[in-house]
């Protein structure tokens, strides 16, 4: 007799990152879109699986990850509470070593950036986590220079973007996107003129609001071929409407949804199921100028998305 107790346990994949793409309207112009973090724990009869390793009653934590996945498809996401119940049911009817199933989740919020220029409706930002930054030196020599700014606003285009056409060597494997969701989480810095910098009455409030606007409005509206491309749009934007910025600086991390196959259940994936990967991701960073100005803003910061 064994003088030890197998006592709880319980396993299952944790954090299955998935966005639900859902179109609406009569052409599927109209995108609503749902994220969720979903863990999944399995209680059961899993005495053999620890002791003998008879995996009988085993049902791989890759299997209830699919699960996730396809059930997004085939039944979508209604709610959190609801696609968990789903979920939950489904282990424990299914299988029988299979007594309780728990299925916590995590839903990050997204509001839409209203383009009132159109009908499509695809962009949204996360909501609330995005944090102003500032910096302002003053020297006795060259006076005072404000860079102001922002980072962890995330936005996600859930649709128009695009990315082929690039160089391909004998190490290339990634296949070209004609429908991809573009999404970034934003650090942005940019530099004022002396003349806001001078001005006393100048409205530091008002000028923030304007440029985080005219970033946001510059994400939602560029048909996109690469982040890169859409990043000189932003800061472009942002320039053109907003005379006393100098200068902008953006550091993009391309925050990757891969479509997930749902081939081998059967499931067609028209752009609607994707896989949210966190690590490793491709950054794009760049600064844009006026024609003449020395660039101020620091281009070796360390971000990390
Ligand atoms: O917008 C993109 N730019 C890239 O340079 C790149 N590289 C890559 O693998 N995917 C993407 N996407």
């Amino acid at each position: 007799m064994s003088k030890h107790v197998l006592a709880q346990n319980q396993y299952g994949k944790a954090e299955n990152r998935i966005v639900k793409v859902t179109r609406k309207g009569s052409d599927g112009s109209w995108h609503e879109i749902r994220d969720l973090n979903v863990s999944v724990a399995l209680r059961g009869e899993f005495r053999d699986v620890h002791l003998t390793g008879d995996n009988a009653n085993c049902l791989p934590t890759d299997t209830t990850k699919n699960t996730v996945y396809a059930f997004g498809k085939e039944h979508g996401i209604a709610s959190p509470e609801a696609f968990g119940i789903l979920l939950a049911k489904h282990f424990v009817s299914s299988q029988s070593p299979i007594r309780e199933a728990q299925i916590r989740i995590e839903e990050y919020a997204w509001e839409r950036i209203p383009v009132p220029t159109r009908k499509e409706q695809h962009s949204f930002v996360r909501k609330g986590q995005e944090v102003r930054t500032a910096q302002i030196t003053y020297s006795e020599t060259t006076g005072l220079q404000v860079i102001s700014g922002l980072k962890d606003l995330t936005v996600m285009n859930s649709t128009n973007s695009e990315f082929h056409g690039y160089i391909k060597d004998k190490y290339t494997t990634l296949k070209e996107a004609y429908d991809r969701i573009l999404a970034t989480k934003v650090t942005a810095r940019w530099a004022h003129s002396a003349l806001a910098a001078d001005d006393a009455a100048f409205d530091w409030d008002q000028s923030y609001k304007k440029v985080r606007k005219n970033m946001l409005e510059a994400f939602a509206e560029t048909y996109s071929y690469s982040l890169q491309q859409t990043l000189n749009q932003m800061a472009e934007r942002v320039l053109d409407n907003c005379p006393r910025v100098n200068e902008v600086r953006l550091n993009l991390p391309n925050k990757h949804h891969f479509l997930v196959d749902l081939e081998p259940f059967g499931l067609k994936n028209d752009n609607e199921v994707y896989f949210a990967a966190d690590r490793m991701y491709g950054l794009i960073e760049g600064t844009i100028h006026r024609d003449g100005v020395q660039p101020v803003i620091a281009t070796s910061d360390w971000i990390v998305a």
